[in-house]
């Protein structure tokens, strides 16, 4: 266990490092998304060259006119920064949308391969297109979840065997479900990215639908079979694995698609982000290496409340944005004052019962280690977040989201010694 904790560590500062810079709610869950400034040189224009791409986005030729017509006003330097009362929602995205330009080159480059926002917009090799489009950023939180299971399962041994299966998993968890997760999300987005985010691959063009269709059926048959592969390789009479990815799947196209479409569902969309990215990688790790419990199920769903509340964070920073689209965001359902003591006690109330618990069995030692990392997490909340959570939510989720990371290891790891304990 103290080597998966050092390989634990030294992966953990690299992916805070790495997400910080990923998305809104794709990573929200483990980091928060840092505008970069504006620069309307490098934007691309919304142009749609594929035919079907042009009849899917008829619907948003009006608001893209706007864009255009903003552009030109923003070039000439006519553009007003604050926004004023009687904006309208395509001025809203407008104004999102100033602030995904690409800074530098490099930084530009780096951001595209890695999915993130700013990303070059020069033209780039249809193969980084795809990977572009898997957001890789965004399958960090996954494979950590995979490795708190192993954790969680105290069945972990370093082994070629096993080092095998958990490469598997991950790859199962990252670049596969998480990529196929993100290809669907941004392709029924695509409208809305037209007008928000004109720059990135499916609005842009870059890509062309077919290849696009074609890339979903390829990441989620992927994903299917390395679940199917892996419940063989650890000889499962039930394919709990598969059936995991099978759910999982099964959520993700419910996140984005219509009818369901749950991330319009405000606080509905943040938990199914939040209880996925936690608790579903932690299940498919344990049940790789070990036995999955109803116990553990549930104290991983619990824990997942705290990713609701790692979310909620990253809504402040649109109330107005979200309002102005209908979006029931919990500061919008709320308003400021009462969501910032929701976000706060679900992230602290969450991990302090999980703290507790875990003294209740008995695991004493781990216990203590998560009341440790609880403690900075409050201090940066009273720093940070509630005096001012919409401006300091960047800050706050720098400050404190490693902490609670770490609390996941902890708590996956004290799992593994009280499983072991008890069979000894
Ligand atoms: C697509 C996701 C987030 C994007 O959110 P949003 O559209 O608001 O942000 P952007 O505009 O910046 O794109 C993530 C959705 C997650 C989904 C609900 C569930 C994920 C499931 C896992 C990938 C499945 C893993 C199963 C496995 C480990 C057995």
């Amino acid at each position: 266990m103290a080597s998966i904790l050092s390989v634990c560590t030294t992966t953990a500062a690299a992916m805070n490092a790495v997400v910080m810079n990923a998305s809104r709610r794709s990573s929200s869950l483990f980091s928060s998304s840092s505008s970069s400034s504006s620069s309307s040189s490098s934007m691309r224009s919304s142009s749609f060259p594929g035919t079907s791409l042009k009849t899917s986005f008829k619907s948003s030729s009006k608001s893209i006119k706007m864009e255009q017509k903003r552009r030109r006003r923003h070039d000439s330097g006519l553009i007003v920064t604050n926004m004023a009362a009687g904006d309208k929602v395509d001025d809203l995205n407008i104004k999102a949308s100033e602030t995904n330009v690409s800074e530098t080159k490099l930084g530009g480059d780096v951001r595209q391969i890695l999915g993130f926002k700013g990303a070059s917009t020069e033209d780039v090799p249809v193969w980084k297109i795809h990977i572009q489009l898997t957001k890789p950023g965004t399958w960090v939180p996954l494979i950590w979840g995979v490795m708190c299971g192993a954790a969680a399962s105290g069945h972990y041994e370093w082994n070629l065997d096993n080092i095998g299966k958990a490469l598997l998993c991950m790859t199962m968890s990252g670049p596969f479900l998480t990529g196929y997760t993100q290809t669907i999300n941004d392709w029924y987005d695509r409208e809305i990215d037209a007008i928000n985010e004109p720059y990135r691959p499916i609005p842009s063009g870059a890509i062309s639908e077919t290849a696009v269709k074609a890339q979903i059926a390829v990441l989620l048959l992927g994903g299917l079979a390395c679940g199917w592969q892996l419940d063989q390789w650890c000889e499962h009479d039930f394919p709990v694995i598969f059936l995991l990815t099978v759910f999982g799947s099964w959520v993700s196209y419910i996140y984005s698609a219509p009818p369901l479409k749950l991330k319009a569902e405000g606080w509905k969309g943040c938990y199914a982000l939040g209880s996925s990215y936690i608790a579903l990688p932690w299940w498919a790790g344990m049940a790789t290496f070990g036995q999955l419990t109803p116990d553990v199920m549930v104290l991983t769903v619990l824990y997942s409340i705290a990713g609701l509340g790692i979310a909620i964070v990253n809504d402040f920073k649109s109330i107005e944005g979200d309002r102005a689209l209908g979006l029931q965001s919990l500061p919008v359902a709320f308003g400021v004052e009462k969501a910032k003591w929701i976000t706060v006690g679900t992230i602290d109330a969450t991990q302090l019962f999980v703290a507790f618990y875990l003294r209740g069995i008995g695991e004493d030692f781990y216990s203590n280690v998560l009341f440790c990392l609880i403690a900075p997490q409050i201090f940066a909340q009273f720093k940070f977040f509630l005096p001012d959570p919409i401006k300091n939510d960047v800050k706050y989720q720098a400050a404190a989201q490693p902490f609670l990371v770490f609390g996941l290891l902890a708590t996956g790891l004290a799992w593994g010694h009280h499983v072991n304990m008890l069979a000894a």
